[in-house]
């Protein structure tokens, strides 16, 4: 029997909705929309998309998105004054500075200088640090995401063998630290990982986040195991695929995500869930 889909697309709209439900209560009881600054610098046309959908999922979620669109050319020190700037406006919950930033742009030093209340990224030392104490404040959103469509297949990851396969800031560490959280036994694997298939086939959970199309193969599938596709890549003909061979691996996999559709909306919509934590904890 083919894997289960798990349908981020739709698990992330039901997210968006409660969390607008939340938004209006609060309006009705006469406080303020929740409020995200979203700092784009350059023109790269990937992140222009992302931000994009990040302010339309802002709307859906009635919270207030703030934009500040800059060219290639804006300087580290500008970017710097900008996020010090946000970081005391008091109208302002949540910061999000897209990335890639330029090379000229150092992003550790952006990323810290985010105050950590407000880093909806969940990518500040602090923020990443209370993960890996399992404290969670803000949590990495696509991490944070893939847990999301984890708890919608009812399956305790406790006890279970997890793979991470990319050990990226972003995705693959965040990635076990969550499994970790949850009780998994997780294994990290990356470029320098030997016999990486037995691995993976050992594996109750793999997470699959390096960027490479089609890159872990049907056959390296445990029979019924979670499969979850971070990857997203887009092909020559301009369609996009994930870091797992899909329709070899589904026919073996309990539970699979779509690339697109799977992992990626829900970075969105976890972003959103953490603009309005930020604010519930600024203002309660
Ligand atoms: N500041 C951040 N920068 C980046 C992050 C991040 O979480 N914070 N993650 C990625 C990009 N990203 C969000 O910014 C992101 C990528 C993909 C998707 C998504 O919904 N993908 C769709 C397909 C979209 C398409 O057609 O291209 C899908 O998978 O269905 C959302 C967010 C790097 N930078
Ligand atoms: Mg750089």
């Amino acid at each position: 029997m083919p894997a289960q889909l798990l349908d981020g697309k739709q698990i992330s709209e039901q997210q968006i909705q409660a969390i607008r439900s939340r938004v209006e209560q609060r309006l009705a009881e006469g406080r303020r929309a929740p409020a995200l600054a979203v700092v784009l610098i350059g023109d790269d046309p990937a992140s222009a998309v992302y931000v994009r959908n990040k302010k339309l999922a802002c709307e859906r979620a009635g919270i207030r998105s703030v934009s500040f669109e800059y060219p290639a050319s804006f300087s580290e020190a500008a970017l710097i004054e900008l996020v010090q700037q946000l970081n005391q406006d008091p109208e302002i919950d949540g910061i999000l500075v897209q990335l890639p930033l330029p090379d000229h742009i150092d992003p550790e030093l952006i990323i810290e200088t985010i105050n950590p209340h407000k880093d909806v990224d969940g990518f500040h030392p602090y923020n990443f640090g209370r993960l890996a104490l399992k404290m969670p404040l803000l949590r990495p959103c696509t991490p944070f995401g893939a847990m999301t469509l984890l708890q919608h297949t009812g399956v305790d990851p406790a006890g279970l063998d997890a793979v991470v396969i990319g050990a990226s800031n972003i995705v693959g560490r965040p990635m076990a630290l969550e499994l970790l959280m949850a009780r998994a036994t997780v294994t990290v694997c990356h470029s320098k990982t030997r016999q990486l298939a037995d691995k993976v086939r050992s594996a109750d959970i793999v997470v699959a986040g390096v960027g490479r199309p089609n890159f872990v193969q049907g056959d390296w599938i445990k029979p019924g195991a979670i499969v979850i596709d971070i990857g997203i890549n887009r092909l020559p003909n301009g369609r996009l695929c994930g870091d797992v061979d899909f329709e070899a691996a589904r026919q073996v996999a309990g539970w699979i995500t779509p690339v697109p559709g799977g992992a990626g909306p829900m970075t969105i919509s976890t972003l959103m869930h953490n603009t309005l934590e930020a604010h519930l904890a600024l203002y309660p």
